[in-house]
């Protein structure tokens, strides 16, 4: 990263760190596009948008998701703690920050106020004073600086970032002129007329809310759309800094659906709603999902309540320093099996030592729903269970959880694929804290399909990180836009901005590594995406590119072995899937691969939870057709094998023709025991039949094309394309 510190105006200073991950949105612009290319410019283009929560008063483009710089080396909260006593800093050991007095606010006025948040897992800092903000390396320029000028404070201007374009200027006034148009065209709900109040309030399922909730949180309708309207104010003003608009849809299911949108967009949407109503000396909250919730834990309990601004996707460390006043929180962040899973993640971030979580379940649906249904909110919460589990624990405390899974099997499953549902019928779903092998021949396509596949879940939601090793970002971003648009791109360059736009959308993430990388490096990458940006699925492609850099003079299958273990170690640990993509052994070119066939000892198939392998059948006249095997699958066993077909144009493998391929299932395998290979045999027997009933199909076709071109004159002489 590169920042420049300027001190009155004199004394300037560049530092360079390495940030390990870019997001898509660098990769997307025209510009972006001929700057990664050279590494120095990727730092300096991720610089270029630097976030502010709560509204801080840098001239800079506000971007979510460039805030979270990596340090050059992981920082560990020792390596902090001695930094800053050895500069004579007091300090607060908080739950997810250390509290220092702020070095932006001139002293006595510091003295008791420990304003300035040092966020202990990367180092990042902000000042809720000021609402400066910057990383670990920029804090200790500051305090270098401080030292030698012999300065007992620094003005909030002194870190200054690269100044906005004349482009991201206007884009950030228009965006604050369309929040202040529409807050001030939104009507406070005290001067709407009763009878629509409770028109809208029935359209929400909102009806036991009562209109002073509603007055104290500031909520307002806005006419046009028929939306409410829940204002972010912020900073040391409490300004406003933008809106979220709500609207809602009934169903036929009695259900009412929500949509939402946000200025700025939601990427740059960093409010806690609720936060202005929390006083300094609030202890306990409740976190909420959703406005909404948090309207209805207000109203119920009477405890201090705030909403994340992007529900169970994400917890962005920035927000940690506003909750490090409280000594108890609960987090109820819905009634499903994900705001369960997402609880649990973000208890972590904030502490499991004072963290209690909300079970979901059929007496504890979201705050706003069990408003309406009547229940008590003040014994749900009461209810709550500790989040800090001990490392054994009897059947009691867990046949709640096993009565959730049991109840919600669907959810259980995973986030279905939207293009592949053979997968899903085979797999199930896409599941938190699992490892995917695949594998493949060389060049038959392995990283096209994953890019379609985690493209897919990327699109629900699936907050994702691709590690490619082998091709660089720009050209995987290159494929996954085409996949993601469906289209040659290259031939509707016009659209190009819209596509990019939606794109840029997306929860996805790359590591900037290129060639052979040392696994230690990778896995701290990982492991910081996971705390900053909430990363649900990793993809390295491919595992050779690790094993370079490790010790050569150990068997290289014991290596591999290692580094397949610490990945399935950290897929555990971070409740993260890893799919990792692993060359196949060298087979001969007419047999199919199998569990056997991937590269290393058995180690890869046994630690997997599941394992994919795109089969291609070699043909001379055309390019081989593609197929997808399942061979292992400890979800629930079942295995299995559909066909694939390549569509070049969208660089998409989905939506194979109706009718002409069927799913077969093929019996499950006992491949998690050391006897893999023979567990094996039932589906290898039974791929066999299939290959031999493929083969004779082939036959058949070659024998008809034959006659066919028999028939015809020479210019109907064309290669197949064998689709
Ligand atoms: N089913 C297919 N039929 C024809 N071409 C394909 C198919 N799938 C992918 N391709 C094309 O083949 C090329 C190689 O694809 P890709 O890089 O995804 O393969 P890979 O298996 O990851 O390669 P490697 O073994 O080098 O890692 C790309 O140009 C891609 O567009």
């Amino acid at each position: 990263m590169w920042r420049r510190l300027l001190l009155e105006g004199t004394t300037c200073l560049l530092q360079a760190a390495d940030p390990k991950v870019l997001h898509h949105r660098h990769l997307s612009s025209p510009c972006s596009r001929l700057l990664t290319q050279r590494r120095p410019c990727v730092l300096r283009l991720r610089d270029a948008g630097f976030p502010l929560a709560h509204g801080g008063t840098r001239a800079f483009k506000k971007d979510a998701n460039s805030n979270a710089e990596f340090p050059a080396s992981p920082i560990t909260v020792t390596e902090i703690k001695q930094y800053i006593r050895s500069k004579d800093i007091p300090f607060h050991d908080g739950y997810s920050c250390l509290h220092v007095p702020s070095i932006f606010v001139q002293p006595p006025a510091r003295r008791d106020a420990f304003s300035l948040f040092v966020d202990k897992t990367t180092g990042q800092f902000l000042c809720k004073d000021t609402l400066v903000e910057g990383s670990w390396e920029d804090l200790q320029d500051c305090l270098e600086v401080m030292q030698k000028e012999e300065q007992d404070f620094l003005s909030p201007h002194v870190l200054l970032g690269y100044p906005e374009s004349v482009e991201e200027q206007e884009d950030r006034e228009c965006e604050l002129r369309e929040v202040q148009r529409i807050w001030s065209s939104a009507v406070p709900l005290t001067d709407v007329p009763e009878d629509e109040v409770q028109l809208v309030k029935t359209m929400f399922q909102i009806t036991k809310l009562s209109n002073a909730t509603l007055k104290k949180f500031g909520v307002r309708l806005f006419k046009p759309t028929k939306s409410l309207v829940f204002p972010w104010f912020g900073g040391p003003d409490s300004s406003l800094k933008g809106v979220k608009l709500l609207s809602a849809q009934n169903t036929d299911t009695e259900k009412v659906i929500y949509k939402e949108a946000t200025v700025p967009k939601c990427s740059s949407y960093y409010n806690l709603f609720g936060l202005p109503l929390v006083s300094r000396m609030d202890s306990e909250v409740v976190l909420t999902g959703h406005e909404l919730d948090t309207l209805a834990v207000s109203q119920a309990t009477g405890l201090p309540s705030v909403a994340l601004p992007r529900g169970v996707s994400c917890l962005p460390p920035i927000l940690l320093p506003y909750l490090e006043q409280f000594k108890q929180v609960t987090l109820w962040l819905g009634g499903d099996i994900r705001s369960w899973e997402a609880s649990k993640i973000f208890s972590r971030k904030l502490g499991l030592r004072r963290c209690s979580l909300v079970r979901p379940g059929e007496y504890r649906p979201c705050p706003v729903e069990a408003l309406a249904q009547g229940k008590n909110l003040s014994q749900i919460v009461k209810a709550s269970i500790p989040a800090a589990h001990k490392s054994i624990v009897s059947f009691r405390q867990l046949r709640e959880d096993v009565y959730g899974e049991l109840l919600n099997t669907e959810q259980v499953a995973g986030v279905k694929w939207t293009r592949f549902p053979e997968l899903n019928r085979i797999l199930k779903g896409h599941r938190k804290g699992e490892l995917t092998v695949f594998t493949g021949p060389t060049g038959s396509g392995k990283t096209t399909f994953i890019s379609e596949l985690a493209l897919d879940l990327c699109t629900q939601g699936v907050n994702t990180l691709w590690g490619s090793f082998e091709i660089n970002n720009v050209r995987l971003a290159k494929i996954m836009l085409t996949q993601f648009a469906m289209q040659r791109l290259e031939e509707n360059l016009e659209q190009y901005d819209f596509w990019a736009d939606k794109f840029e959308e997306l929860p996805l993430y790359f590591m900037t590594f290129h060639g052979q990388q040392n696994i230690k490096t990778v896995l701290d990458t990982m492991q910081h995406a996971v705390y900053l940006y909430d990363i649900n699925h990793v993809i390295i492609d491919n595992l050779q590119f690790m094993m370079g850099q490790e010790n050569l003079s150990v068997d290289k299958f014991a290596v591999q072995d290692h580094i397949i273990g610490a990945f399935r170690k950290f897929a555990t640990n971070s409740s993260c899937h890893v799919t990792l993509i692993i060359h196949p052994r060298k087979e001969e070119d007419d047999r199919e691969l199998q569990t056997a066939s991937i590269f290393g000892s058995a180690k890869a198939s046994q630690e997997a939870d599941n394992v994919l392998i795109l089969q291609e059948k070699k043909l001379v006249t055309c390019p081989g057709r593609r197929s997808l095997q399942v061979t292992k699958n400890r979800f629930d066993g079942d295995v299995g094998i559909f066909p694939l077909d390549f569509i070049k144009s969208s660089l998409t493998f989905s939506a194979p023709i109706k009718g002409k391929h069927k799913l077969r299932k093929v019996p499950p395998t006992k491949p998690e025991n050391e006897e893999a290979e023979k567990g094996n045999e039932v589906a290898k027997e039974a791929k066999e039949n299939e290959v031999a009933k493929e083969a004779k199909k082939k036959k058949e076709e070659v024998k008809k094309v034959k006659a066919v071109k028999a028939n015809k004159t020479m210019e109907t002489l064309q290669p197949a394309t064998g689709k």
